[in-house]
């Protein structure tokens, strides 16, 4: 057998979104990107709550709360990383990766990975709404389908 999420059975599914304020001018694009793909597929703005935190270093412990209230379906990650002159880019990067699939194993709930890591802000706003697309918005689809997939076979 094969089993699946389907994108088409968002209806009654709950989402939360936890979104870094740094680099806010790139991550409230992506932010907006995830929520018009969750309108998108008929998920009702009062299925999804948002929470915003400083940086991408404090997603994880934010998101692995969040799945353990039991409360969600998934949960979308989203920052943006920008190398530039930061010093600790590496430190931060691989710290919220590591923050969020510790939230997804930690608390059973689909956290979907929807940080930016990039060189410059150029590279960063050509995915958060450019013409590289919006990350946000594919990290909204990734948690609709892996909601159903959990909600319907797991
Ligand atoms: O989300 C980000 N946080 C960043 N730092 C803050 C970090 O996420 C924490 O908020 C901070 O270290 C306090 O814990 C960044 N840089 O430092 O460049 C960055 O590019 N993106």
């Amino acid at each position: 057998r094969h089993l699946t999420g389907s994108v088409t059975r968002a209806h009654g599914l709950r989402f939360a979104v936890v979104v870094a304020r740094f680099n806010e001018i790139v991550t409230k694009p992506l932010l907006e990107g995830a929520l018009g793909t969750f309108n998108n597929y008929s998920v009702q703005d009062e299925d999804i709550d948002v929470v915003w935190v400083p940086g991408s270093f404090e997603i994880g412990v934010v998101a692995e709360r969040l799945g353990k209230s039991g409360k969600y379906d998934a949960i979308v990650c989203i920052g943006a990383v920008v190398r530039g002159d930061t010093t600790h880019y590496d430190a931060v990067a691989n710290s919220a990766a590591s923050g969020v699939l510790s939230a997804s194993l930690n608390s059973g709930v689909p956290c979907i990975f929807g940080v930016l890591t990039c060189d410059d802000m150029d590279q960063a706003l050509n995915r958060a709404g450019g013409k590289s697309g919006n990350k946000g918005a594919e990290a909204a689809l990734t948690a609709i389908e892996m909601a159903s997939l959990f909600e319907h076979h797991l």
